[in-house]
């Protein structure tokens, strides 16, 4: 029970101390500790303590105690000697983070009993002896790390290669002493997953007549994906020095940054906001041109009109534009957003493109096919400014905000659920919108979809914004968002997209959308893996405790919809897929929502 989980928890701190001595011991539940976290029935399913300066050995007596635990994490730090026999217990251990210690000598057999295991690393130890034949009993096994260890033997002999590589989608030996052939089943795996160490065949040179080659070079390369090296300790010295310059030179970027938004925070009230952004207004009264052909803009020499395109019906001047009172919405890769208020009826949302250094023909030609699109998903481009540096977008203002705002902004008191046919038809108006996108060119992309650029109308419809810009802005601009986790691990040139990286990019908002966390949670990325991979290491009995938003699982009659949040969250692993080949395409994924639906669903057309 808790009691005796608590106790267990007690006892790990005496021995290997560190920040647990942080912990308040005076509470009654150790579930609200650091890096406790705790099931409904308040028992310990989780124990994460990565980088917490734990030191020493790890006593017997402690984790044959806490048998409910799911994910043990003790990686980065100092921890010595044998792993407690009694870890064995824990027989529901699903992920269990040892790398980075010097705990030594065989790897001990309890784990091969640990046959719920699905990531197990214990790279950068000083674990001894051969790979045991043991490790075939792990037939969930995922992730098996062992780089950067004093491993020994071959790989082919203990039977390595025969049940277990076949599930293995992530694998690292290098950097040990073994030898041999690579079994055919780990053949599939990139030569760092071997690098440093004897072994020979496919993807290392061919076996000599030995049957092994010489040792290989330890790679330090910069690798997206895979698991590096022990660098020396120059390096790591250069590496705390670059951090340091680097946190500092941040720090003052920083307090820039805060003193410009201070000003542009007071700009907001100001009535004649965007005229202070000192954009050069032509001496003559400004022309409008409403309804005017993309091609006549290109043509017109005057360039300094606001051009509309389609059938805008609201038509105001750059003047007007100029005079409305207006307040920043927010910074993003392409530059500054405004509401701009023109009158009691007319909102709008101006972009302020940053770092677009085409010439305006050619940025003219571009702007006129985003300003084609039109359907009901996406929100409509009506006008644009367009005159030397100064790049202005005119959209419609969407009130309700973003997808990302409604998930992850108000956590307070008054926040009302977003139950699921709210998620659910926000999923679907979102792919739609990508999906026309698509639909006009095989090459024709969005480039950059996130839950900040799908905004909501009053009624909850999903409307896909900035779409085409992408490929407006030149690529120094156009901040990698794979730190945010949204892009797709094939796209190293942000300009450079694809419809394959869009439906990427689309899924981890699905998964977004299902589990309620964004992207960036640093506490997922806690293993290291961003949200896509987080959900992909989860078993799907796991996905009603682990997964799905609490805030969903909360609502009534959720068991009704269980299907369909399972089957959505499929979708959302098919489309963040690491292979872009294995990915649907969108108009699969339109029909895989519409088709998720129960029938009488008001989403199924
Ligand atoms: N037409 C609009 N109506 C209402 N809010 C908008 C509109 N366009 C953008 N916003 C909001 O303004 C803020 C800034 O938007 P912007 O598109 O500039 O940056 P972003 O979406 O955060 O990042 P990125 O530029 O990478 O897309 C966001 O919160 C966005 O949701």
């Amino acid at each position: 029970d808790l009691a005796a989980d608590k106790s267990a928890l007690l006892s790990l701190r005496s021995a290997v101390g560190g920040r647990t001595f942080l912990w308040n011991t005076e509470q009654t539940t150790p579930c609200n500790w650091t890096g406790v976290a705790c099931d409904g029935a308040n028992r310990v399913t989780a124990l994460r303590l990565p980088g917490f300066a734990l030191s020493g050995n790890i006593p017997e007596g402690i984790f044959g105690n806490l048998t409910n635990l799911r994910t043990l994490s003790l990686r980065l730090n100092a921890l010595t000697g044998s792993l407690p026999l009694d870890l064995g217990a824990c027989a529901d251990l699903r992920r269990l983070y040892l790398q980075g210690n010097r705990f030594s000598g065989e790897i001990p057999p309890l784990l091969f009993g640990l046959s719920n295991l699905v990531r197990l690393d214990l790279g950068e130890n000083e674990f001894t002896g051969e790979i045991s034949s043991g490790f075939k009993n792990l037939t969930r096994l995922k992730t098996l790390y062992l780089e950067n260890n004093k491993l020994s033997g071959s790989l082919l002999d203990l039977g390595l290669g025969l049940g277990l590589g076949l599930g293995l989608d992530q694998f690292n030996v290098s950097n040990n002493s073994l030898n041999g052939s690579i079994p055919k089943s780990l053949q599939k795996f990139d030569s760092d997953s071997f690098l440093g160490t004897s072994l020979c065949g496919k993807p290392l040179g061919a076996c000599s007549d030995e049957g092994t080659v010489p040792s290989q070079p330890i790679s330090v390369g910069n690798i997206p994906g895979k698991r590096k090296s022990k660098l020396s300790g120059g390096a790591i010295a250069g590496i705390v020095i670059g951090c340091v310059v680097g946190f500092l030179l941040i720090i003052l970027v920083l307090m820039v940054l805060f003193r410009r938004k201070g000003d542009e925070r007071t700009r907001a009230v100001d009535v004649e906001t965007i005229k202070q952004l000192e954009i050069e207004v032509p001496g003559e009264k400004t022309a409008v041109e409403a309804n005017e052909p993309s091609t006549a803009a290109v043509n017109s020499s005057g360039a300094r009109k606001l051009v509309f395109f389609g059938n805008a019906t609201k038509v105001f001047e750059l003047e007007d534009l100029l005079r409305a009172s207006a307040e920043v919405l927010g910074k993003g890769t392409f530059g500054t957003a405004y509401k701009a208020v023109l009158d009691a009826a007319t909102m709008v949302a101006v972009k302020r493109l940053k770092d677009v250094t085409m010439a305006d023909r050619e940025f003219m030609e571009k702007i006129a096919v985003v300003g084609a699109m039109d359907h009901e998903n996406l929100v409509p481009l009506r006008a644009y400014y367009c005159s030397g540096d100064e790049k202005l977008l005119v959209y419609d203002f969407m009130s309700m905000g973003s997808l990302s705002a409604l998930l992850h902004g108000n956590k307070g008191a008054g926040r009302s659920p977003l139950d699921w046919e709210v998620r659910a038809r926000i999923a679907l108006g979102a792919a739609r919108g990508l999906d026309y996108l698509h639909s006009q060119d095989p090459l024709s992309s969005h480039g950059n979809v996130k839950s900040s650029n799908i905004l909501l109308t009053n009624s909850h419809d999903a409307r896909v914004s900035d779409f085409g810009l992408a490929q407006l802005v030149g690529s120094s601009s156009a901040t990698p968002n794979r730190v945010t986790g949204y892009r797709a691990p094939e796209v190293t040139d942000p300009s450079r997209v694809s419809q394959k990286a869009d439906v990427y990019s689309f899924g981890v908002v699905l998964l977004e959308l299902l589990t309620g966390k964004a992207p960036s949670n640093s506490a997922m990325n806690e293993e290291g893996m961003d949200l896509a991979r987080w959900v992909h290491s989860v078993e799907r009995e796991e996905w009603r405790r682990e997964v799905f938003d609490s805030e969903l699982m909360s609502l009534e009659r959720v068991d009704s919809v269980e299907g369909e949040m399972e089957e959505m969250l499929q979708l959302g692993i098919d489309c963040t897929e690491q292979h872009p080949d294995k990915r649907p395409v969108m108009v699969e994924v339109v029909r895989r929502i519409q088709e998720l639906r129960q029938p009488g669903s008001e989403l199924v057309d």
